[in-house]
């Protein structure tokens, strides 16, 4: 898949501070490409970076063959992760003001306008001002924004956020539906199941470094053990005795038993103790959530964590 936009071990520091350090990462034509890490790990100072609202202190940023200063910014789509249209102008003036920005010919942007606000229920409401928009409507307006002209790369930061349900399914069919037609997408989010449906790669920061980086599949066969949830009475300290079992989660009469690396489902199976009480049974890899809380709390993983197949 061709590379769209490459970030090269990028540095930056605020004051004395440095926040991001070293990091490498690229976004290829039709890919869900996720930036995780916990509050502060440095994800929107990159994007910022990447949109040029601020410049790197090392290293360097590519988007197609341009360079830096350079980069054809109307090419990109961005949704910030501070929310703000200008409040008292009309949904649809703004939309065209800021496709008009982006150099794209107003009458396919008043077309894609009433398309998307028709696919995101705000018909009728071109005339509206923004300022009389609830929360998630302002939201939807700000996302066909950021896609409005067409970009080959959509930078979205947090987009789920503040979304209801049925609002947070249409934003993931369309973050699909324009990777699977070539936009190269960045997103990052919080929302660790909606990231593990959507996101083809990943890349993982905290305090600024690289922790993880690689394909969805490579990343859960590297860093998702197995569990095995029980349904049954059984003693706690009974089940943390079992062989490989690192560690035990109990709700009621449902335990969950989080197996070691490297432990063959199958095998630990056959040793279970034959007086443990079992009415159900399930083996599953551990999700994106847990990994995410294991990297970003276990010391020992964060030295540990590196580059897997990207
Ligand atoms: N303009 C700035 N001046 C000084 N420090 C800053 C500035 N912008 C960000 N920081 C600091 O840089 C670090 C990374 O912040 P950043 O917003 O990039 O994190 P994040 O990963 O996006 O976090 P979150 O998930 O909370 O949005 C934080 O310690 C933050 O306080």
């Amino acid at each position: 898949m061709e590379t769209m936009l490459a970030v090269e071990k990028l540095g930056k520091s605020f004051k004395d501070k440095q926040i991001i350090k070293n990091i490498s990462f690229d976004v290829r034509k039709g890919e869900i490409m996720a930036i995780l890490g916990p509050n502060g790990a440095g994800k929107s100072t990159t994007i910022r970076n990447i949109m040029g609202i601020m410049y790197p202190d090392e290293g360097s940023i590519s988007f197609q063959n341009s360079n830096g200063k350079d980069i054809p910014r109307h090419k990109i789509g961005y949704l910030p992760e501070e929310r703000g249209l200008y409040k008292n102008v009309k949904v649809m003036d703004i939309l065209l003001y800021l496709a008009d920005l982006k150099d794209y010919p107003l009458d396919q942007a008043k077309e894609r306008a009433l398309t998307y606000l028709k696919k995101f229920d705000l018909e009728g409401k071109e005339k509206v001002s923004v300022e009389e928009l609830s929360k998630g409507m302002g939201q939807k307006v700000q996302f066909i924004a950021s896609i409005i002209h067409e970009p080959e790369l959509l930078i979205l930061d947090e987009p789920f956020s503040g979304l209801d349900p049925v609002s947070q399914e249409l934003f993931k069919e369309e973050i699909r539906s324009l990777a699977e037609n070539g936009t190269a997408i960045l997103l990052s989010s919080h929302q660790m199941n909606l990231v593990e449906e959507m996101a083809d790669r990943l890349f993982m920061i905290h305090h600024g470094q690289k922790v993880i980086y690689g394909s969805m599949d490579d990343v859960k066969t590297q860093y998702a053990n197995f569990k095995c949830t029980i349904r049954g009475k059984n003693n706690r300290t009974d089940l943390e005795h079992i062989t490989d079992v690192q560690r035990v989660e109990q709700t009621d009469d449902i335990s969950t038993l989080y197996l070691s690396k490297n432990v063959e489902p199958s095998i630990w199976l056959k040793n279970l103790p034959d007086h443990l009480s079992i009415q159900e049974l399930a083996i599953d890899r551990v999700s994106l959530h847990e990994i995410f809380i294991d990297i970003a709390t276990d010391k020992n993983l964060l030295q540990e964590a590196g580059e897997v197949h990207a």
